[in-house]
């Protein structure tokens, strides 16, 4: 049994908490909002982010941040990725120096270009053997409703990653270990970008071609840009990159997808994000990615559009007429 701190109880850091529970772990959850963790001690149940799903009895909640990370070996972070650093700050200094640092966000830090393992790295000192991320197909309801799904479990060493393959392993959750972080955890960034563009192609009424097309191609820029920072292709074409992609791309519960199809109505990212409470990374990632790629002198064509769309200086219909008419150029180069 592995003492393990969830810090965030939105969808997926109370989803995860019911896999790292199953799998025989004693789990404290902290919540932002005193009153939630207050229901969700009380009534086993996230009524704000999960709904109708019962959560096991060794998942125990706290707003109190000393004593959810008090003793804790394994920390797993699931804020949305543009609030961790000031919420990592503060807990840095009441964090184990031995705990393992997990990463389940999917998203490249703004102005910093930081992927969410550099800012865990810089925040808290804790060298590559500490800091791991958890990324794949998993939408947070079919985890939580015990849908069977595989996942990946990134660490640079080797030994720690089939440590967490062991500690978050159940009977519906399946995860592999790699050792490519970088790869795994930009793949997880940027099909939230990619998503936003094919729902996008969703909000303007366009078939499957019109969104295989935009998958395929985002998967090739986005494997373009991993390799030149250092991933394994294979990476990008195995859960945590082609996975994802396809999970994200063609879910109705998908945040991003959804986001995007607004914007393909009509919609500005500013009426959009209003409505929801929920975080979309895709719509922050998609500045940071297109900045990235700019940096390393990386062509990535989708992420720019959308980042043009999102900050309104582009409709859809523009967007879609921009990346047709690119220049033609060979599929493979
Ligand atoms: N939902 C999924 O299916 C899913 C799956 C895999 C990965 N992820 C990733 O996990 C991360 C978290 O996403 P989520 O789905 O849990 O999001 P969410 O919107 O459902 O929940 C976000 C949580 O962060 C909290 N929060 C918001 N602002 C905060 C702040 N300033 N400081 C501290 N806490 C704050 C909210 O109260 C909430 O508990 C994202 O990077 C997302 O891409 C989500
Ligand atoms: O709902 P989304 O778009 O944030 O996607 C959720 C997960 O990342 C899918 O693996």
């Amino acid at each position: 049994m592995v003492t393990t701190a969830v810090m965030g109880a939105g969808s997926w850091g109370t989803a995860f908490s019911i896999v790292v529970a199953d799998a025989g772990n004693e789990v404290r959850l902290w919540g932002r909002r005193e009153e939630l963790c207050e229901v969700i001690n009380r009534t086993h149940e996230n009524p704000d982010y999960l709904p109708g799903i019962q959560l096991p009895e060794t998942v125990v909640a706290s707003h109190d941040e000393a004593e959810i990370l008090r003793d804790a070996q394994v920390v797993v972070l699931a804020v949305p990725s543009q609030q961790l650093r000031e919420n990592l700050t503060r807990w840095a200094p009441m964090l184990r120096d031995d705990a393992v640092l997990v990463s389940l966000m999917k998203g490249v830090e703004l102005g910093t270009h930081k992927r969410m393992t550099e800012v865990i790295a810089e925040i808290t000192g804790a060298g590559p053997e500490r800091i791991a991320v958890v990324t794949g197909p998993n939408l947070a309801k079919e985890i939580a409703r015990r849908e069977p799904a595989a996942s990946v479990v990134a660490c640079e060493d080797a030994g720690v990653a089939g440590f967490l393959q062991k500690w978050c392993h159940t009977e519906s959750f399946r995860p592999y270990t790699n050792t490519d972080v970088i790869g795994s955890e930009l793949s997880g960034a940027t099909k939230n970008v990619i998503a936003l563009a094919v729902g996008v192609c969703d909000g303007l009424g366009y078939g499957d071609n019109s969104k295989a097309s935009v998958i395929t191609r985002g998967l090739a820029e986005t494997t373009r840009l991993g390799v030149r920072m250092g991933a394994d292709p294979m990476t990008f074409a195995g859960l945590a990159g082609l996975g994802d992609l396809v999970a994200t791309c063609s879910s109705p519960l998908s945040r991003n997808r959804t986001f995007g199809q607004k914007l393909g109505e009509g919609m500005s990212a500013a009426q959009v994000a209003e409505q929801t409470r929920q975080v979309a990374e895709g719509a922050k990632s998609c500045t940071s990615i297109a900045e990235l790629a700019s940096l390393h002198g990386v062509d990535m064509p989708i992420v720019e559009h959308v980042r043009t769309l999102v900050n309104d200086e582009m409709t859809p219909d523009e967007l879609v007429a921009a990346l047709i008419s690119r220049e033609a150029k060979p599929e493979i180069r």
